[in-house]
């Protein structure tokens, strides 16, 4: 995404800084744990238990962003017991900075998963495949995502319900994307849409280029006012909000784990990679999970629920590797079944227009050489302020219509970063991107360093459904992934248009004064098109295909009589008893926004419907 390119230049400043201050790091432990002060400080890392019990009530299976949020909730039932299972590592002091967002991927925190080629999308790839980041540590994807809060829009709650899904509907969901926050901009948090005192930090960056306040102003030269997206309407533009805290990133775990790390009825576990639920075949009841901590296969039981909280494409393989699912797929690889539900289909995702860049005349955007790595830094570590409190790069965010949605519920959206895919002389956001070589080297090695923006128009309702399935039945084989964009033509017209209108935006006269204007070299795939046309603009749509990490649906709520359905509105599976998903998986539809803040969404209600079926009984 255009956004990494921003953190990509601050970042590799920032690892030679970091470098050249390491000596300081030693002494600023030291004096912590002279102190004690891990015991008395909520932001403490989390105790990793090497010792578990056999049972627990209640076992969590990933500790992402709604995963984390099941778990801290649970335990404030001081009569239960809560196992949190997370295949990956605890987060560390680089996953921290927001402006090192991209760093993150294709490391040892990312599962490092690619889409299926389909000859549609992702043409500018390395294999006509895209990257599919997913964080791999506590805190999940909200340790990897660029931090952005967002909710979605009314409409698309409304429509859960409507579809059969009693008691989500924007009213009730409202309520529980209100109980998590801390808002700590004063102009919001006093809406009747915000809150304060919640355990996750929502802020705007303390830092920001003039290029945003353009990109605002931009938006009321086309008819949409400066807003808050997440209040009472959505269309509109926006200074971005995130989930950060003074300054560094505020995943779910810092938010609802580290407070909690003392209570004696929670054991999180690292490093634990769920490989199988266990369920008994004359009963249906989930009694236990298996899994693989420090290369030991173990299983551990649970009295009232296992929970799948592993997201989008590891939960539907866990779910089917342990014979919940298609019949054919898993016959395919001899599991036998045990229910046939529609696990892994329904995959939906949010596609863009990567690389849509502005050229500027004026040294105002995120280009690496210009940063001084020590100042920058010093400005981080001691005032929480500066360039690397970037929500990883994007600074604006904005929603409207183009002819085939509507203003109360937009079909597109803008993110708006003061850089692109030359801002670091194609160092890193290329690699993250998987850009073929002569796709960079034709179109952004021209332009290496130079002061640009990107506005990055994305596609908010797709028609098209991916699916999530079997590629092995080894647990450890990462699962096959077709995210089929663009198999609905619709869903590339509603991007065409979208794409048109960036250029609007970044032809106003807000940015004039910036000297803005769009980056005509050709992809090379495109040339026998007219530059803006729509058949060209079409080409570059096919050709960086941007995913905005945002898989959801591939365990479908519905209610009994929907055949696409996998679990039921209070979120058990099908048929199964002692078994829930309560995580992104589970949404319908995709929500019309980033999803970080939808799924935690769904693990605080989540979280609520299982004290409610255990402590009315
Ligand atoms: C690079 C990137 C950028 C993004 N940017 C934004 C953004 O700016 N704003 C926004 O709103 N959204 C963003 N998103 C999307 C958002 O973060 C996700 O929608 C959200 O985190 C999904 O939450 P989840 O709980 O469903 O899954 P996850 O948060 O992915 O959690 C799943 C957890 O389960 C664990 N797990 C998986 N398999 C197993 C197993 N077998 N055993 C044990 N544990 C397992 C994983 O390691 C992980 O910790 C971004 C995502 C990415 C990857």
């Amino acid at each position: 995404m255009v956004v990494e390119t921003l953190f990509i230049s601050t970042a590799l400043k920032t690892i030679g800084i970091v470098g050249s201050t390491l000596w300081i790091i030693p002494l600023i432990f030291a004096g912590i744990s002279y102190y004690h002060y891990d015991k008395l400080d909520p932001e403490s890392p989390i105790i990793n238990r090497r010792t578990l019990y056999k049972e627990y009530d209640f076992v969590v299976v990933g500790g992402g962003s709604a995963g984390a949020v099941v778990a801290s909730r649970l335990s404030e039932i001081p009569s239960w017991n809560v196992l949190l299972l997370e295949a990956g590592p605890d987060e560390n002091e680089i996953s921290d900075v927001p402006s090192l967002a991209a760093y993150l991927q294709l490391s040892k925190l990312d599962w490092t998963y690619k889409t299926e080629p389909t000859g549609r999308a992702c043409l500018g790839m390395n294999n006509g495949r895209c990257n599919w980041p997913r964080g791999k540590v506590l805190g999940g994807s909200s340790v990897l995502n660029y931090m952005l809060y967002v909710r979605g829009n009314r409409h698309d709650y409304d429509q859960w319900e409507a579809m059969g899904n009693h008691g989500w509907n924007y009213e009730n969901v409202l309520h529980y994307f209100k109980k998590s926050e801390d808002n700590r901009n004063p102009y919001l948090a006093r809406t009747k849409y915000h809150n304060q005192g919640g355990l996750l930090t929502v802020q705007e960056s303390p830092w920001r280029t003039p290029l945003v306040l353009a990109f605002v102003q931009a938006g009321t030269e086309l008819g949409y006012p400066n807003r808050d997206i997440n209040g009472a309407e959505q269309a509109g533009f926006m200074v971005a909000q995130g989930t950060i805290r003074r300054g560094s990133r505020c995943s779910t775990a810092k938010a609802f784990l580290r407070p909690i790390r003392l209570r004696k009825n929670i054991h999180i576990a690292l490093n634990s990679h769920v490989t199988r639920v266990l369920i008994n075949p004359s009963t249906m009841r989930a009694f236990g999970v298996e899994f693989v901590r420090n290369g030991h296969k173990q299983i551990v039981l649970a009295r009232k629920e296992v929970i799948m909280s592993a997201g989008a494409i590891n939960t539907p393989q866990i779910l089917m590797l342990s014979g919940i699912g298609p019949q054919p797929q898993l016959s395919k690889f001899g599991i036998p079944v045990l229910r046939d539900l529609p696990v892994g289909e329904n995959l939906q995702d949010h596609v863009g227009m990567g690389g849509f860049t502005f050229l500027v005349d004026k040294p105002v955007s995120i280009v690496q050489d210009r940063f001084q790595a020590f100042p920058m830094t010093m400005q981080y570590v001691m005032n929480a302020k500066g360039p690397m409190t970037t929500l990883g790069g994007v600074e604006g965010l904005a929603f409207v219509n183009t002819k085939y949605g509507n203003r109360s519920w937009p079909d597109v959206q803008f993110h708006m970063a003061p850089a692109s895919i030359n801002s670091d002389a194609g160092v890193r956001v290329r690699k993250v991107l998987g850009l073929t070589d002569h796709l960079y080297n034709t179109v952004y090695r021209p332009i290496a360093n130079k002061d640009v923006f990107t506005l990055m128009p994305l596609l908010l309702r797709p028609k098209s459904r991916g699916w999530i399935r079997l590629q092995s039945k080894n647990p450890f084989v990462p699962p096959v992934i077709n995210a089929n964009y663009f198999d609905d033509p619709i869903d590339i017209k509603v991007l065409v248009e979208g794409a048109k209108m960036a250029i609007k935006i970044g032809e106003a006269q807000a940015f004039k004064q910036f000297g803005a204007r769009v980056h005509r070299i050709k992809f090379p795939n495109c040339r026998d098109f007219e530059f803006g046309s729509d058949e060209y603009l079409e080409c570059h749509i096919r050709t960086i295909s941007m995913t905005i990490y945002h898989p959801v649906g591939t365990c479908k709520m519905g209610p009994s009589w929907d055949k696409e359905a996998v679990v039921d509105p209070r979120l058990k599976v099908y048929g199964v008893e002692g078994l829930r998903v309560i995580d992104a998986s589970i949404m319908p539809t995709i929500p019309s926004g980033n999803t970080n803040a939808p799924a935690i969404m769904v693990g605080e209600k989540g979280a609520d419907l299982v004290k409610e079926d255990w402590l009315q009984r």
